[in-house]
This record gives structure tokens, sequence and C-alpha cells, in this order.
């Protein structure tokens, strides 16, 4: 693609936050490909850290079980630079995370509750949506609630970008890019742009 950037972020990761079923796996992938940084799924971390798949992880230890691993997992991935990680829908909610998060460049991937429920429901996969089936207000509902209850969070994201609307996830990555490239021609002092502050050597004593 002809807009394959090269450090577009400088060094930084970029964190993809969103609802489940928001396209945060699949558009990582793209997008990283797109800017030749590494792809990373925490949810798929934390399956290969724990040896077994997510609902199996929340019916051994329930959801505080597997927000232990997810922190554990995050924590561990900040380390790392051009990267673009997929998170989990709950990321969020943790207060300690966002030191990770903010590691890099927070984007929020942003569709609508009714496209999400197309997505995802009845996938057992996703243990808080699967259990929607027993629930009044079914998926949309559950997906509804999660949303109320996750909204202020997801606000915090450096970079918000609307990705619904039958957009598919190449079009919403070249979204993404695009509106990276203005948050940092916005954000020069953060990550290195040409206004960026020079560093300044050390003062030793
Ligand atoms: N832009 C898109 N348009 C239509 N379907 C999508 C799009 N992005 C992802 N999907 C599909 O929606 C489902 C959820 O996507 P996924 O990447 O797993 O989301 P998340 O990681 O945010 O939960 C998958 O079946 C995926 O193929
Ligand atoms: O919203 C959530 O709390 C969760 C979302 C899932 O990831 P996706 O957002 O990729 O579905 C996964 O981390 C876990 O099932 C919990
Ligand atoms: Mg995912």
């Amino acid at each position: 693609m002809g807009w394959a950037g090269y450090g577009v972020t400088g060094a930084a990761s970029i964190y993809l936050i969103g609802m489940t079923g928001a396209g945060k796996t699949t558009v990582a992938r793209s997008l990283a490909a797109a800017l030749r940084y590494r792809p990373v799924d925490v949810d798929e971390l934390i399956e290969a850290v724990a040896g077994e798949p997510i609902p199996a992880i929340f019916a051994a230890d329930g959801e505080e079980g597997f927000r232990a691993l997810e922190t554990e997992v995050l924590g561990s991935v900040a380390a790392f630079v051009k990267c673009v990680v997929a998170t989990g829908g709950g990321v969020v909610v943790r207060r300690e995370n966002w030191g990770a998060l903010h590691a890099g460049v927070v984007v929020w991937l942003d569709v609508p509750v009714a496209e999400l429920a197309g997505r995802v429901g009845g996938d057992p996969g996703r243990p808080l949506v699967a259990a929607a089936a027993d629930k009044p207000g079914g998926v949309q509902g559950v997906l509804t609630d999660m949303l109320t209850a996750r909204g202020d969070a997801y606000a915090q994201a450096d970079v918000r970008v609307r990705a619904g609307g039958g957009q598919t996830p190449e079009e919403v990555a070249l979204a993404v890019a695009e509106a990276l490239l203005t948050f940092i021609a916005d954000n020069p002092p953060r990550f290195g742009g040409k206004d960026a502050a020079a560093p300044t050597a050390a003062k030793g004593g």
C-alpha cells in the first residue's frame, strides 16, 4: 500500500481498544502488515501463557483470574516497540492497565452495538457474550450494558476511529493510519515529530 510508512508513530506501539467484535484482532493484523510493525494479540498471548482457551480460563478462574493474566501479559507487551497490539475489550476497566497502554498511542475502534451483535452473537469463544443467551435483553442488551460501563474508559483513547458502517478491515486500518498521522502531527513532542524537544543530557553529579 502506498501509505505503508516507516515508523508512523516513531518507535511507539499502537494499542487498539474497543468493544468485543469491534475488529481489533482483525485490523491489528492488517495495520501491522501495512506499517511493517509487529502484530500482537493480547488474548492470544494469554491463551499461550495459560495453556488453554479463554472460555476455559473463565470457567476455571472466573473473570478475575482472566483479568489478572491480562494485566500481567499487557505489562510485558509494553516493553516492545513498533507493535500493533490488539487488546481484549475489557482491558480498559482496570486502571493499572492504562500505564501499559500509554506506553504507546491508544486507538479506540468505535463500532455501533447493533453491528457488534451481528458479528459476535452466539460466539462461544467470547464468554461474556456467550452468557447473553440466558439474559432477557440478549446479546444487544449485554453489549449495551457493557458499553455503558466502559464507554468513558474507551473515550480516554488518544484517537477515536468510527469503524462501522460496512467498512472492510483494510479500510478501517487505513482510517486508523490516517487518524494516527493527524494525531502525531498535533502531538509532536510525544511522538518525535519535527518540533519534538531534543533530549536533554543527563546531569551527572
Ligand atoms: N470491518 C469489519 N467488517 C465486518 N466484519 C468484521 C470487520 N472486522 C472484523 N470483522 C469480523 O467480526 C468478528 C470480530 O472481529 P475481531 O477482529 O475478532 O474483533 P475484536 O478483536 O475487536 O473482538 C470476526 O468474525 C471478524 O472477522
Ligand atoms: O470484552 C471483554 O471483556 C472480553 C473481550 C475478549 O476480547 P475481544 O474484545 O477481542 O473479543 C476477551 O478478552 C475476553 O473474552 C473478554
Ligand atoms: Mg480480539
